[in-house]
């Protein structure tokens, strides 16, 4: 469910007309609907109801303060995957027994503040990574729960570039090898084996990979009980998608996915922890953005907005899919003409959105790119010189800039000189 609506022939988030917040904040920026995060936390929790569960969002999808503490206040937990992320979880109120470290490359650093803060647990990908792991624990007088992330080797059926569980990735310890390194990790001092982590993949619009990995992880549940090894929990990650395209069929609801797990983890008698982000934040926000310019080139018709793939990475990097809209709804019967929404960056890959069925655009018209509150804001950056896309909560008829637009101080020279260029 998503609080972006048109009323009155304008586009609202929640009851907030979004020219009112452009015209304050200026474009591009983000706006998120706190309904709708909370909403699909709820959805999320309901779908793993009777189950001994934890639901982790998955800071990496949007690390926002407001947004993360939106959340922990329906009791989220949280997937974190640096020690930026750890201290932001903190700091938004998520109590440590509910965060989970993930991550191929934790450093010493964050190693050690996660043993210190007493996390639920960590999901650890490697043998140098548990041996690294012990020793910090032990350092510190402390136990780290842990989890063996194992690599089940199925294919996702999604972009290759955010397909995580298959045997060519980086991710995970190799299925065939999980028996061995259980049995390595539970001679090692300080930890405890507390059960099982497997992620496969973002944006899975299909059920079939999460059963194809599901029923390895319960045969390997199976096995590491015979070895000896008490497996109470399972870490299923994140990964089910959500719909961009209005034009494609919709994914699996959370409900769907909750029946699968529910399934797999009764008879295992285990407790879940669940890792999604995409699916809490993705259709929680939108990028507003306005037309600078509009021109026809020789063989199209382009649109070109403010925002640009500094600000929303996604279309550029994984030719993804974003619904845009105008802000002002278009009548239906309205003339449309093939549109190529195009981002002031120097690169040709700079395009939001490639021959996009719009109304004729004009100078100052406000534009909506959908489904942008996961993996947008978070993947933004200051190419070209372009200062950080500002993002804003609202919550009912009540708004707030959760975060500004980098002040003024960024064009001017922030970076130190070194002593023989400073003069
Ligand atoms: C370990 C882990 N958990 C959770 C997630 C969140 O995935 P999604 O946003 O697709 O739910 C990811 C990203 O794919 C991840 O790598
Ligand atoms: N950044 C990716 C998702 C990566 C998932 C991280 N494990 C996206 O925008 O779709």
């Amino acid at each position: 469910m998503n609080h972006f609506h048109y009323r009155g022939g304008i586009l609202f988030a929640e009851d907030v007309p979004l020219p009112v917040i452009a015209d304050a904040v200026g474009t591009p920026v983000y706006v998120y609907a706190q309904s709708t995060l909370e909403r699909h936390l709820t959805v999320f929790q309901e779908a793993l109801a009777g189950l001994d569960h934890l639901v982790c969002f998955a800071v990496k999808a949007n690390a926002n303060m407001a947004v993360l503490r939106a959340l922990a206040a329906r009791g989220a937990g949280a997937d974190v995957v640096s020690l930026g992320e750890l201290e932001r979880a903190v700091a938004a109120g998520i109590p440590p027994e509910r965060i989970v470290f993930s991550g191929v490359g934790k450093s010493l650093e964050e190693l050690s503040r996660g043993v210190a803060l007493g996390i639920h647990q960590f999901n650890v990908e490697s043998e140098p990574e548990l041996e690294r792991l012990s020793h910090m624990a032990q350092a510190q007088g402390r136990t780290a729960q842990i989890s063996l992330r194992v690599n089940p080797d199925v294919a996702a059926r999604t972009h290759a570039k955010i397909a995580t569980g298959g045997a060519e990735t980086k991710f995970g310890i190799p299925w065939t090898r999980a028996r061995a390194v259980y049995a390595h990790a539970a001679r090692l001092p300080g930890l405890e084996v507390a059960g099982i982590d497997v992620h496969i993949g973002s944006q899975l619009t299909d059920l079939e990979p999460f059963e194809q990995a599901f029923a390895r992880v319960a045969h390997l549940v199976g096995q590491l009980r015979e070895d000896g090894h008490q497996i109470r929990r399972l870490d299923l990650g994140g990964g089910l998608g959500i719909p961009y395209d209005p034009a494609e069929p919709e994914p699996p609801a959370p409900a769907d996915y909750g029946r699968l797990v529910q399934k797999l983890a009764k008879p295992l008698g285990v407790s879940v922890i669940v890792e999604p982000g995409r699916l809490i934040a993705g259709n929680a926000g939108v990028l507003v953005t306005r037309v600078l310019f509009t021109k026809e080139g020789e063989a199209r018709r382009f649109a070109v907005v403010d925002g640009a793939m500094n600000d929303l990475l996604r279309p550029a990097m994984y030719e993804a899919f974003h619904h845009i809209d105008t802000v002002r709804q278009t009548p239906d019967n309205a003339p449309r003409y093939d549109t190529d929404v195009v981002g002031p960056v120097c690169e040709t890959a700079d395009i939001f959105g490639r021959a996009r069925s719009l109304p004729a655009l004009a100078q100052g018209d406000l534009l909506v790119v959908r489904s942008a509150g996961a993996y947008g804001a978070v993947m933004a950056s200051t190419y070209n010189s372009r200062p950080l896309v500002p993002e804003v909560l609202v919550k009912d008829d009540q708004w707030h800039v959760v975060r500004p637009r980098l002040d003024e101080a960024f064009w001017r020279g922030m970076d130190k000189l070194p002593p023989w260029l400073a003069h």
